[in-house]
């Protein structure tokens, strides 16, 4: 069955817009009045595409999760407390309506945006004769400062939040399922799953951000393209170079187990993968002790990958590679990149 609009506007409103802090008017009027109490207002967004971002077959649960969790991404990675989002939604025609996909898509969604303290508080709902397409505005408040990407500083480690590669050893084993082109997986049905559960439910790393920007670490970013694509976004936009030792990269067991000391599978996916949404930061060693901490007390494993280092004109590359004490070259493909 059809929907029209503004019901389906109104079931929106219904299964996602939740009260939230700050909300003086949310959704239902042209715009949201929103009460920053004083904070400066950190703001993001990000959009996701079928067939580019997600299969179009997805769960709408998952999807909901998802297109949240990468938003609320960007904003741990800016240190910021998250408190509102816009949600635009372009939705192609569906034979059995969307009434049935959004109360799914919310039930996904706001078992993150509960967990995560964030409110609904508008968007746009248009009929497309594309693919389906979200967009998603973030919005958060910061207490102090932030974390950049033009920040990082000579001597300084590298660190990663997590695990990485999970998601793209993922996405290789739904393109084969699905016939398309992709790397076969040689590992259990149970490790399999657990790294489809890191590509549909990534958890973005705000505690420990938050806990990390009061500690004073400024230069962070959030590695979505691929570990090496968005290393190299900090080095040039904080203008040095850095030292990577490839098997200090964390990868779950169940990457492991796929991986089996494999060099092709490690340049893959954890160094290029992208999906993470891990954070990646850059501190002094002087910080090394209190981050272990604050780590700790989140449950979150935090892990050294190498170290900042500075500008050098006449190096090739802004990262040499270390693999097992010698040095490898750097794959031509270094994440994901939009092409147009
Ligand atoms: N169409 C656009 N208009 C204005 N700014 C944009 C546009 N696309 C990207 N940006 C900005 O470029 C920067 C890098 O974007 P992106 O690579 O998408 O970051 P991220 O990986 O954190 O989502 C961000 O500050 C983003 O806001
Ligand atoms: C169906 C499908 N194909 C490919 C991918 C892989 N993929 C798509 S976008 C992306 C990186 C992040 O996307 P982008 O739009 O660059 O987000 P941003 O960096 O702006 O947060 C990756 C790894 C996927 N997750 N699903
Ligand atoms: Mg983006």
């Amino acid at each position: 069955m059809a929907n029209e609009e503004f019901a389906l506007i109104a079931q929106l409103q219904k299964d996602l817009g939740h009260v939230g802090k700050g909300v003086r008017l949310g959704i239902g009027d042209d715009a949201a009045w929103l009460d920053t109490e004083g904070r400066t207002l950190v703001s993001s967004m990000d959009t996701l595409v079928a067939g580019r971002h997600f299969f179009a077959d997805v769960h709408p649960a998952d999807l909901g999760w998802k297109a949240l969790a990468v938003n609320l991404s960007d904003l741990a990675a800016m240190g910021a407390i998250p408190r509102w989002c816009l949600l635009s939604l372009a939705l192609p025609p569906l034979a059995e309506g969307y009434g049935q996909w959004v109360q799914d898509f919310a039930a996904g969604w706001l078992a993150l945006a509960e967990r995560a303290d964030v409110a609904l508080v508008g968007g746009d709902t248009v009929a497309t004769d594309g693919p389906l397409t979200l967009s998603i505005t973030a919005l958060g408040v910061v207490e102090q400062g932030v974390m950049r990407r033009d920040a990082a500083s000579v001597g300084d480690l590298i660190w990663v939040t997590g695990t990485l590669g999970d998601a793209a050893a993922a996405l290789d084993r739904a393109f084969v399922s699905r016939g398309l082109p992709g790397w076969a997986l040689n590992c259990s049905e149970t490790c399999a799953q657990a790294l489809e559960n890191r590509r549909l439910r990534p958890q973005p790393r705000l505690d420990f951000a938050r806990a990390a920007v009061a500690a004073g670490v400024t230069c962070a970013l959030d590695c979505s393209d691929g570990f090496l694509a968005d290393l190299g976004h900090i080095l040039q936009a904080s203008g040095l170079r850095a030292r990577v030792d490839l098997e200090h990269l964390p990868l779950s067991s169940a990457l492991r187990e796929c991986i089996d000391s494999d060099l092709q599978r490690l340049l893959r996916w954890p160094l290029t993968g992208g999906d993470d949404y891990e954070l990646i930061f850059c501190a002094p060693p002087s910080l090394t002790g209190t981050l272990m901490a604050l780590a700790t007390n989140c449950a979150l494993p935090i892990t050294a990958v190498g170290e900042v280092l500075p500008a050098d004109p006449h190096a090739a590359e802004d990262v040499d590679l270390y693999w097992q004490g010698q040095s490898l070259s750097l794959p031509m493909n270094r994440g994901h990149q939009h092409v147009f």
